[in-house]
Order: C-alpha cells, then structure tokens, then sequence
C-alpha cells in the first residue's frame, strides 16, 4: 500500500538522522510540530521509514526503494480530399510487412500493460476524461481552401484497424485540435497547428501519418545494405517524449503492419540499429541521434513523405535549429512540396513561425485557444517567496497536500528548477527530510533518467525534480501539483511545465515561486493567468506595472498577444525578416528579443 511517504516526513520530523551525516538543522519541521518542546531523537534505520528513491547514496535504506531492476507529389492519396465519410474501404493495406523487411516476429501487444498499470492507481485509464472542457474553445485556421473539421472520428476514413486501436485507446470523440488537424493533414496539407498541453496534438499528427502510410500501395525502397528508408520522420526535441510519442504511435499501428522505431541518444545505438535493420516505416527520433545515423549512412531520408515535428518552436530555437536545417535541408530529404510537413506545439512565437516556414508549402495555420494559453483546466498561483525560504516553503506545502491531498486525491508532484546541481541538491534535501523524491536532468546516465521517470508515473516516488527536460510533452496522467520553484525566464516554458498537469480534460494544480529575480515574468504572467481567468494577487499586478513601465522585460510575448490574427503571415510583415530581428512589431509586441526567453546559457538539459 503506497501511503508511508506522508508518514515518513512526520517521522523525519522527530529523526536524528546523524547516522547519514546529516546534521539535525537540515530536518524538516512540519508547521503543526513546530515550537514544540522537541522530544529524544529516535533512530530510525527502518526501510518503511525512508522515502522512496532511486539514488543508492541517500543513506543505506533507499537503495532498495524505486525497483531493483535497473541494474507534394503524389504522396499516394488517391482519393483523399473528396470526403471524410466512414469508410474503412478497401484501400487499406494492412500488411505490409513492416517497413518491408521484418518477417515472422509477433507483434508484442501495445495495450497489454494499460490495464494493469491503471489498477495499481485504483482507476480505470480515461476516467474523469471531460474534453467537453475544450468544447467552446476559439478556434482559428487561415490558408487557402482549409479543408473542414469534422465531429467524430466515424467522419474519418481512418480504416477499421486504426479506428479499432482509438477505440483501444478510449479515444470516444476527437479533441478540438485532432477535429480540424485530421482532415486537413489528411488532405495532405502541409500544417502548423497550435493547441493547449494535454489536448491530443500526439494523435492528430500520429492518425494521418499511419493512415497515410496504410494507404500506398507497396513502396518501392532502395536496397542498400544496412541502409533504412523511412517513410515518415517524428522529431522531437528529448529523449524521454521520443519514448513516449513511439509508445502512443505502436499502439495506434498496432496490428496495422505500420512499423514505428525510436532512435535517441544515452541508449545504446547497436540495438536501435538492429531495430532499423528489421524495417521501418515511421522513425521517432531526436535529432543528435538521428544526425548520428545519418553520418553513419545507416538511415537515408530519401523516401520521407512525411515530417512531424513535436514541439516544434522548441525545435526551431537556437539550440536546435542548425541540427533541424541540417537534417531536413541538407541530408537527401526531399523539399518541402515533395513531402508534407506537419509542425505542432502549445505555443509559437512569431520569430519561430516565420523560421518554421522555410520547412512549409502552403500551409494551413491552426490555432486552438489563444497560442501559448495556457488551459482554464489548471488552477494557477503563484506565491512570493524568498530565495532562502523557498525550501521551507515547499516541504510546507508537500506536507499540507500530504495531509490534504489535492482535492481530496493524493497525486504526483512535479517540480521545477533552473539547474542540474540544483535539481540533486533539491531532490537531496528533500529526501533527507522524509519526503520521496527523485530527480531527472541531463547530467544522469538515460537509465537513472528512464528509472526515476518510471517510479515517479508508478507512484513510487510521488515527487519529481526536473530541469526543463521534463517541461515539455511527457502525458503523466497523475501529475496533481506542478511546482515552479524556479521560474523560467520565459513565458513559454511556464506554459510548457504547467501543462504537465491538468491533462486530457482532468483538472490540474500549479503554484510558482516569484521573487525580485523573476521581475522580466511578471508582466507575461500576470497577462496570461488573467486570461486563464486565475485569481492575480495584487503584488504581482504591481510587479507586472512596474517592469512594463522599467523596461528590461526581455519576454518575446512582452505586450501580449490576444486571440486573433496570429498566423504571422496576417501581419504584413510576411518575409520582412528585419521585423522579428530588429524589435519594434507594434501591437503583437515580440520586442525583437529572440533567444532572450530561450534560457541561454542556462544549463538546462536538452537531447
Ligand atoms: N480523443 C481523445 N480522447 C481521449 N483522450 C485523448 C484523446 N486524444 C488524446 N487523448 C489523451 O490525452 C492525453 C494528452 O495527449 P497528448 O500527450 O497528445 O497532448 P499534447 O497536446 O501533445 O500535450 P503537450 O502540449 O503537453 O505535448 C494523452 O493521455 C492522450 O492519450
């Protein structure tokens, strides 16, 4: 039964814990313990009394929490275009043999774990699912003759396998953004579609490529030795949401002969090379690895007719961009036109949509919700708390939720600082102090990254210590309480971590930690829980007056940007670079500030 960790920070409470070398001043004190007379320390070497934790130098006990087992041609759409109508027809072709060459291996079954992972929550996967919140949500799309949405997935002519994988999904009606992302991608238009975290943007780039894929008739692949040709390519800017998007995508081509690999980098490259080897069809990966194979000729670009980026500002930033140009302009992929692109994220700033462009032929934009709002689905606060407090602080609140739960359930925290060394020492604290934690950031080996991910979705350890690596895309379906003990610099990247939480319609906690060095957030904040209808305290008003009046807001959504026109492309500045470059955009206020928000310089960690 997983309910000790509360119990364990009581007990840290009244533990020497000198045994470990911790001195006594580093014990948490729970606010209704405190100016207590203080009773005889008890020692305490029990297992049951220590936080869960994967680290094996946290004091002997919690080596053995957290699992032991680590030691525009023709793209072959005939038809598409003419209409959306249940089908399920006969132009599908369900074996294919997986990217032509893997014979005779069963297919493992995508769905086999779901069910037992979702007993061991006590609740069955999708329960409380109310993507009805989504439901009036504004939707914007600009391009020529933008294909319609449609209703329900039996408006689409997916093909009776895939739409038997929704249905293994629980999938019961699309979410906005698959509602027009499908038809439109489906009609084989190149598209960069912006939709709130936690809305389904996996799937409305997944469905069209696999059905896409389903549809050709046999594709004739070079052979070369050792050579694999891909049909489509998943990038995605880390390791841990390149895992995930090619667990989402198997179970959608469950059965239907589609082949999905994942390549990516701190694995060892020789079984993913074998898994090439056998045949692929769609290939999920990051772009480090990815630009590895390719330099080693072991993977060839050649056959794309598809190209999703996940993430896709992300990818485009300057961290990036050179390894995305290098791949999708340098390599042998074919340009855009003779390929589709399709481009996603939860928010894009205009500098990175007229970058991503260079990528795009006549693309449809799509806009679900303001871009980079954040969902009404997570309720905000943000509280100020001094640098030296903001420890104190936390376990306080650990504790409260721990007492309370948050709305009455016991969930997953996640929470959110600025540095790696941060994050162990953070993670370390807390677990001296009786709270189970764990920690992911780049400076871990893949498999402590793999492990502490794993026995934070489990349960395990309830409490996450991330830099940004885990701001973006990762679906943990129990995240209740994210935590920004640092803050960002940007804006976008607080939309991104928040969104951890309140997804697929559930609700969400997020409570940030403002002090006087985040004074450049406090303007963008301020506007965006506004508009997210949140409570602002008044002190974070005034902050937000003061910086807008004080200058330095170096923020790229600086001066807001309301729903409405913001397919850059509507702004008259369409190919006058200098405008994104050079500050001064006027009343959609991206100052000119490119790579200001991006954290440079900030040891984040990033594939
Ligand atoms: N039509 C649907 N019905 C029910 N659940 C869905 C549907 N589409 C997606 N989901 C679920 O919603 C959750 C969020 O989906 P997903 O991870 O694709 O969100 P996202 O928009 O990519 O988020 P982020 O911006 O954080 O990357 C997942 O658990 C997914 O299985």
């Amino acid at each position: 039964m997983r309910t000790s960790w509360a119990d364990s920070a009581d007990n840290s409470a009244t533990r020497s814990s000198n045994s470990h070398g911790q001195s006594n001043r580093a014990a948490y004190v729970p606010p209704h313990l405190r100016n207590r007379q203080s009773e005889p320390p008890v020692q305490s070497n029990s297992v049951a009394a220590m936080p869960a934790n994967d680290r094996s130098n946290y004091g002997g006990p919690t080596a053995s929490y957290g699992g032991s087992s680590f030691n525009k041609p023709d793209l072959g759409r005939q038809g598409y275009g003419s209409g959306f109508q249940t089908g399920g027809g006969g132009a599908w072709n369900s074996n294919r043999g997986g990217g032509g060459r893997d014979r005779g291996r069963r297919e493992v079954n995508p769905f086999e774990n779901d069910e037992a992972s979702d007993q061991s929550f006590g609740e069955a996967e999708n329960t409380g699912i109310n993507f009805d919140a989504y439901d009036d949500i504004p939707v914007e799309t600009s391009g020529e003759n933008v294909p319609p949405p449609v209703n329900t997935f039996a408006e689409i002519d997916l093909g009776d396998t895939l739409n038997q994988n929704i249905k293994r999904c629980k999938y019961v009606k699309p979410t906005p953004v698959q509602r027009y992302a499908i038809p439109i991608s489906l009609a084989g238009r190149d598209l960069m579609a912006c939709a709130q975290t936690g809305s389904g943007k996996t799937a409305a780039f997944c469905f069209p490529i696999i059905s896409g894929i389903m549809r050709e008739t046999y594709v004739q692949r070079p052979r070369v030795a050792r050579t694999a040709y891909p049909l489509a390519l998943i990038l995605s800017p880390t390791r841990e949401l390149s895992c995930q998007i090619h667990d989402e995508a198997k179970k959608f081509s469950y059965q239907t002969g589609v082949k999905v690999v994942v390549a990516y980098g701190g694995a060892p490259i020789n079984q993913q090379l074998r898994e090439l080897e056998r045949g692929v069809d769609i290939l999920v990966a990051t772009p480090g690895r990815l630009v590895d194979l390719l330099e080693r000729a072991r993977v060839s670009l050649q056959m794309i007719r598809y190209l999703a980026l996940d993430e896709a500002d992300r990818m485009l930033d300057m961290g990036f961009e050179p390894q995305i140009r290098k791949i999708v302009e340098q390599m042998d992929m074919p340009p855009p036109g003779m390929r589709q692109t399709l481009l996603f994220s939860a928010t894009f700033p205009k500098e990175i949509q007229r970058l991503a462009s260079d990528f795009l032929s006549s693309y449809v934009f799509l806009a679900v919700g303001r871009v980079g709002s954040s969902t009404d689905l997570i309720a905000q606060r943000v509280e100020y708390v001094l640098e030296s407090d903001k420890r104190s602080h936390l376990m306080d609140l650990l504790h409260a939720q721990r007492e309370t739960g948050i709305d009455g359930k016991q969930g997953l925290t996640l929470v959110f600082v600025e540095t790696k060394k941060g994050a162990d020492a953070l993670e370390h604290c807390l677990c001296v102090n009786g709270f189970p934690a764990t920690s992911i950031h780049g400076d871990r080996t893949q498999q402590e990254r793999e492990l502490a991910l794993r026995s934070f979705k489990s349960g395990n350890t309830p409490i996450l210590v991330a830099t940004d690596v885990a701001a973006r895309g990762l679906d943990i379906p129990r995240v209740a309480h994210v935590v920004n003990f640092d803050l960002p610099n940007d804006i976008d990247d607080y939309v991104h971590r928040i969104g951890r939480t309140g997804r697929a319609g559930k609700m969400g906690l997020a409570t940030a930690f403002f002090n006087e060095s985040n004074l450049s957030l406090a303007k963008p904040l301020a506007d965006l829980m506004q508009e997210a209808n949140q409570e602002v305290p008044a002190w974070l008003t005034r902050y937000a007056a003061k910086a807008s009046y004080g200058g330095g807001n170096r923020n790229r959504r600086a001066g807001g940007s309301r729903f409405g026109g913001r397919d850059f492309r509507r702004e008259g500045s369409f190919n006058k670079g200098a405008d994104y470059y050079g500050g001064g955009t006027g009343g959609h206020g991206v100052p000119g500030s490119y790579g200001g928000g991006y954290s440079q310089g900030v040891t984040s960690a990033w594939d």
